[in-house]
C-alpha cells in the first residue's frame, strides 16, 4: 500500500508548492481536505492521524498544535516547515547535505524540522568552514540576504501583488529585521556551529521566488593560511558525492559580473560561490537558491523521500 501523506496547510504558499511537486506521483497517496475546511481542527486531527507522514505548512503556533494532535500516535511521522522545532534536539534538522551523517538522521527520524530558507544558504556556507577549522571561534559573522516576496507567505504576496491592499508594499526592494532579532538567527547559530550569533540583515525584492545569501569574510581573521582557494576547496570537499548543493568552480565565478537572484526559480538545488580577487584579503561567500525550492517545499519533498526510503 502506498504511504499516506497529509499536507496540513496544503492551500498556503509552501503547501501548494509541495502539492505541485507531488502531482503525478503514484508511489504515495495524498490525503487532502477542501480549502474551505482548512481550519477545521477535528478534520485536520483525523487526517493527521491517518497519515504515515504529515507535512506541516503552518505558522509556528498551529504547527505546535498539530504536533500535539499526533503526539500519542507513533505511526505518524512529521515534517514541520515552520520555525517551531528547528533547534529542538528531539528533532532531526532537515538539511541532508549539512554533514555526512545528516541524511541518515533524517531517514531514521520520526520528527524532522525543515530548515528556513535563509538558514539553508547561511548554514550551507558557514558550517563546512567551521567543521574544517577555517572559521575560528569568535569570528563576527554577518549574513546579508535578499528573498523573493513569496517568502512572506500569502499575506506578503497580497501586499506585493495587489496595489489596492490596505498595507500594499510599493518598494521594489526593502530591508527588514532591523532590530537584528530575526527568528532565523538561533537556527543559523546552532546548525552553523557558531559560538557567536551572526548579524543577520534580510531584505525582500520585487520578484516572487529566489534568494541570495551573502557571508563576507576577512581572510586575515580566519585560520592561518586561509585563502580564497582553500575556502573554495573546503566547500568542494564538503559537498562531494551529492547533486543538490553545488560549488561553482572558481574559474567560472571569476568570469561573472553579477549574480541573478531568480536564476534557480522553480529548482530544488542550491549553488555556492566564492567571490574575491586571488591574493587579496577578503572573500564574499554567496548562496543562490529558490526560497520555495531548496528553501522550503523542495527540501520538504527531499526529506519525505529520505524518510520513505528508511
Ligand atoms: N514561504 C516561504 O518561502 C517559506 C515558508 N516557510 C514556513 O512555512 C510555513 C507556512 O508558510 P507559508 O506557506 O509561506 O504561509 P501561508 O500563509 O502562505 O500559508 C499558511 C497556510 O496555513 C493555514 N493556516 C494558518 N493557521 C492555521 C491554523 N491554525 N489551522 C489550520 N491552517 C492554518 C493558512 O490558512 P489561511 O489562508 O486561513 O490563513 C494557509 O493556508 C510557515 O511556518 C513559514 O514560516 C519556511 C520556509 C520558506
Ligand atoms: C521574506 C520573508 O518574510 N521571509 C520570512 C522567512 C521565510 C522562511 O524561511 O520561513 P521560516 O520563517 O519558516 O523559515 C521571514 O523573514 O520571516
Amino acid at each position: 500500500m502506498a504511504p499516506k501523506i497529509f499536507i496540513d496547510g496544503e492551500h498556503g504558499t509552501t503547501g501548494l508548492q509541495i502539492r505541485t511537486r507531488m502531482a503525478g506521483r503514484r508511489d504515495v497517496e495524498l490525503l487532502s481536505i477542501p480549502e474551505a475546511e482548512r481550519r477545521n481542527a477535528a478534520l485536520r486531527e483525523d487526517m493527521l492521524n491517518s497519515a504515515d507522514i504529515a507535512i506541516l505548512c503552518l505558522p509556528d503556533d498551529a504547527s505546535k498544535e498539530a504536533v500535539q494532535m499526533v503526539s500519542a500516535n507513533n505511526n505518524v511521522r512529521v515534517i514541520d516547515t515552520s520555525t517551531a522545532f528547528r533547534v529542538n534536539p528531539g528533532w532531526a534538522y532537515g538539511f541532508a547535505e549539512m554533514d555526512g551523517a545528516q541524511a541518515d538522521r533524517i531517514k531514521a527520524a520520526r520528527f524532522v524540522a525543515n530548515p528556513g530558507c535563509y538558514p539553508t544558504g547561511a548554514i550551507g556556507l558557514i558550517r563546512p568552514l567551521r567543521a574544517a577549522g577555517i572559521l575560528p571561534d569568535g569570528y563576527p559573522v554577518t549574513v546579508n540576504a535578499v528573498s523573493g516576496y513569496t517568502g512572506g507567505g500569502k499575506q506578503m504576496i497580497a501586499q506585493m501583488e495587489n496595489p489596492d491592499h490596505p498595507d500594499a508594499i510599493t518598494a521594489p526592494h526593502f530591508l527588514y529585521g532591523l532590530p537584528l532579532t530575526h527568528k532565523h538567527v538561533p537556527e543559523m547559530t546552532v546548525h552553523g556551529l557558531l559560538d557567536r550569533a551572526p548579524i543577520f540583515s534580510p531584505s525582500v525584492g520585487k520578484f516572487a521566488q529566489g534568494m541570495i545569501v551573502q557571508v563576507p569574510l576577512h581572510l586575515d581573521d580566519l585560520a592561518e593560511g586561509a585563502t580564497m582557494e582553500s575556502i573554495h576547496a573546503a566547500l568542494v570537499a564538503h559537498y562531494a558525492g551529492q547533486d543538490i548543493v553545488s560549488v561553482v568552480p572558481l574559474a567560472e565565478s571569476k568570469g561573472l559580473a553579477r549574480v541573478n537572484a531568480v536564476e534557480l526559480e522553480g529548482k530544488d538545488t542550491m549553488k555556492l560561490f566564492v567571490f574575491g580577487t586571488p591574493g587579496a584579503s577578503q572573500v564574499n561567500l554567496v548562496a543562490l537558491l529558490d526560497n520555495l525550492g531548496k528553501g522550503a517545499s523542495g527540501a520538504a519533498v527531499q526529506n519525505m523521500d529520505l524518510m520513505l526510503a528508511s
